[in-house]
């Protein structure tokens, strides 16, 4: 008989998950048959033979590529509808997403069917899916700073629900720095903001998102562990790091999940959480992440509810429901005895 414990699913809150990341290959033969694009994969088969990375740059171009079956306010519109079902079986109950929006503008799809696209499922994610969401509008720092600022402004004047902004795509040679005054313009909108920071670039581009980017929370942060000032000053001001455990394995940031510095992370005091970041492409949704982590560091049933009471108080929801996710946790937390 097994002495496997059944564990009812850990309640958490999902802080770096890229909406165009839960593009699974189905859904891209699917939206590639409906839009009437000619991909350059035979089948499922050869598509999912590409989805071998040795570094981010190796994966973004793959990224990009399969969003060209992302056309109407529809496609978005499903692709955020499959990931909430997922993501609601994978134990999810908030979720922060981030969208790319330049990406399928510079594609000549309107900043609209994009927004709308997504935003129109939000809308209604807790009653559907028990899904508290907001959604974050992320900028490419491999691109022009001007071309991001002027997104923000159209994003801004159109009242787009997003709760924030965010930085992404190729990092090494594309510092924070740049970006000091489209994020100055963010905040001054009341938005938001978290940037990815130290995921392969170096520990001072953290430091640089902290202190002119002004960030709530930064995105991977795992290169913070070259600066021992940097890590006790993340620690002291509870700076939130939203790891991505799959992730790093998959683009090569560690060589192992064995060799992952989460369990370092934790009991360096570090306000760490489990997120999927690309789940289509990583090979695993937030549940895969947590029970590997589990198996492959025997983590406890505290150490597990660290991790969810760390992503919820690291979110942006709103106090009543961070309240309630709290509780779930807890009621997690007492059926594990
Ligand atoms: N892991 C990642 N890093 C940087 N940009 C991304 N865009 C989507 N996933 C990303
Ligand atoms: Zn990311």
């Amino acid at each position: 008989m097994s002495t496997a414990p059944t564990e009812a699913l850990l309640p958490c809150a999902e802080l770096h998950l890229h909406i165009e990341g839960t593009l699974e290959p189905e859904l891209i033969f699917e939206l590639a048959a409906r839009n009437g694009i000619s991909l350059p994969y035979a089948d499922l088969q050869e598509l999912r033979s590409r989805y071998e990375f040795t570094d981010l740059q190796t994966f973004l171009d793959l990224y990009y590529a399969n969003m060209e079956v992302l056309r109407t306010e529809a496609d978005f519109a499903d692709m955020t509808r499959a990931y909430l079902r997922r993501a609601a079986a994978a134990g999810v109950r908030h979720v922060e997403m981030m969208v790319d929006p330049q990406a399928h503008l510079l594609r000549g799809v309107p900043l609209t069917d994009c927004i709308n696209g997504v935003a129109s499922v939000l809308a209604t994610s807790l009653e559907e899916f028990g899904i508290s969401t907001e959604l974050i509008a992320a900028f490419l720092r491999d691109r022009p700073a001007a071309e991001a600022e002027e997104v923000l402004a159209q994003l801004i004047a159109s009242n787009a629900p997003i709760v924030g902004i965010g930085l992404d795509s190729a990092e090494t040679g594309n510092p924070p720095e740049g970006f000091v005054d489209l994020y100055r313009m963010a905040r001054d909108a009341g938005l938001k903001c978290v940037a990815h920071a130290g995921e392969e670039g170096p520990s001072h581009y953290i430091e640089q998102a902290l202190d002119l980017l002004l960030v709530d929370r930064i995105d991977h942060g795992l290169r913070c562990l070259d600066d021992p000032g940097l890590v006790d000053r993340l620690v002291r001001d509870r700076i939130p790091l939203t790891i991505c455990p799959l992730s790093n394995v998959r683009l090569r940031s560690v060589d192992t999940l064995a060799d992952h510095p989460l369990p370092q992370m934790l009991a360096a005091g570090l306000n760490v959480s489990v997120n999927s970041d690309d789940p289509a492409y990583f090979g695993g949704y937030v549940d895969d992440n947590f029970a590997l982590l589990r198996d492959t560091f025997n983590l406890t049933a505290d150490q597990l509810a660290e991790l969810a009471v760390n992503s919820v108080e690291a979110s942006f929801a709103r106090p009543a429901r961070r309240a309630e996710l709290l509780e779930m946790i807890s009621i997690w937390r007492a059926a594990q005895d």
